[in-house]
């Protein structure tokens, strides 16, 4: 059996492969791509042999151009049958990759906090296997794009080297600043939640992981479609 996984994110779109119980990332191909190019995209995923496909998509042209080209894939929703509760006011709304990294989480435990880094920055409480909402904030490179794009004398900075605080020059300073506001949003907001296991996914999820005490998962949103898919 072969299942193939899609996590359509705003950023990013990554494409998994689940078989004889490993789990392979095959590509992952930037969303505004995807949204360009919609025909290479189907092109690539057909030119793949797969038994079953499983989609969490969080971009409504995506999802659409999977269910019009794939009718028996697996659409991540509230209105699937998961192995978790959602307690939240809008469960139609609530984004598909959000409940399939808390359905993920439930290989860790019944418990657990999300941290979700993304275009979004997302902190997400799972308790006795019932989603119960979070907070969502800017994500690290959504920042530091609206900061150049919002201001006249702020570049666009990116996270490779080390970040220091205090900053020392107008690059540093951002830096340290996006940084600062991701890990104090990310602490401040677990301070306000029951003690629970963390469990760090996303595109920016290492970095955050080197200042957040919890367990990195790169693959929680694939391991969460694969769980609803079984
Ligand atoms: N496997 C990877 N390959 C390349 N870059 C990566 C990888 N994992 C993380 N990154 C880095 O993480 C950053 C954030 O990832 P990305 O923008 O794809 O976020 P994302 O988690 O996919 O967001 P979204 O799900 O909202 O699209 C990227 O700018 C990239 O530098
Ligand atoms: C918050 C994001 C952008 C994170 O990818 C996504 O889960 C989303 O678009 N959610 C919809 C709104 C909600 O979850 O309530």
């Amino acid at each position: 059996m072969r299942s193939l996984l899609i996590d359509a994110g705003n950023t990013s779109v990554k494409v998994a492969l689940f078989e004889d119980g490993t789990l392979q990332p095959l590509f992952r191909i930037p969303t505004i791509r995807v949204l360009e190019h919609p025909a290479d995209f189907v092109k690539k995923l057909r030119d793949i042999t797969f038994n079953k496909l499983g989609v969490a998509s969080v971009v409504k042209e995506i999802t659409h151009l999977i269910e019009e080209n794939f009718p028996g894939a697996l659409i991540v929703s509230a209105n699937l049958k998961l192995p978790i509760k959602i307690d939240y006011r809008t469960p139609e709304l609530l984004g598909a990759d959000r409940i399939a990294a808390a359905c993920g989480g439930l290989e860790f435990a019944d418990s657990f906090i999300v941290v979700s880094c993304g275009t979004a920055t997302v902190v997400d409480l799972v308790e006795e296997k019932t989603f119960k909402g979070g907070v969502i904030f800017p994500g690290v490179e959504t920042m530091a794009q609206l900061l150049n794009l919002k201001t006249s004398q702020l570049p666009k900075v990116n996270f490779e080297g080390e970040v220091k605080i205090p900053g020392r020059s107008t690059e540093e300073c951002i830096q340290a600043g996006i940084l600062a506001s991701t890990i104090g949003g990310i602490k401040e907001t677990i301070r306000n939640l029951p003690q629970h296991p963390l469990l760090i996914t996303g595109g920016w999820g290492e970095l955050v992981s080197r200042h957040v005490k919890g367990t990195y998962v790169p693959e929680l949103v694939f391991k969460g479609i694969l769980k609803i898919l079984k």
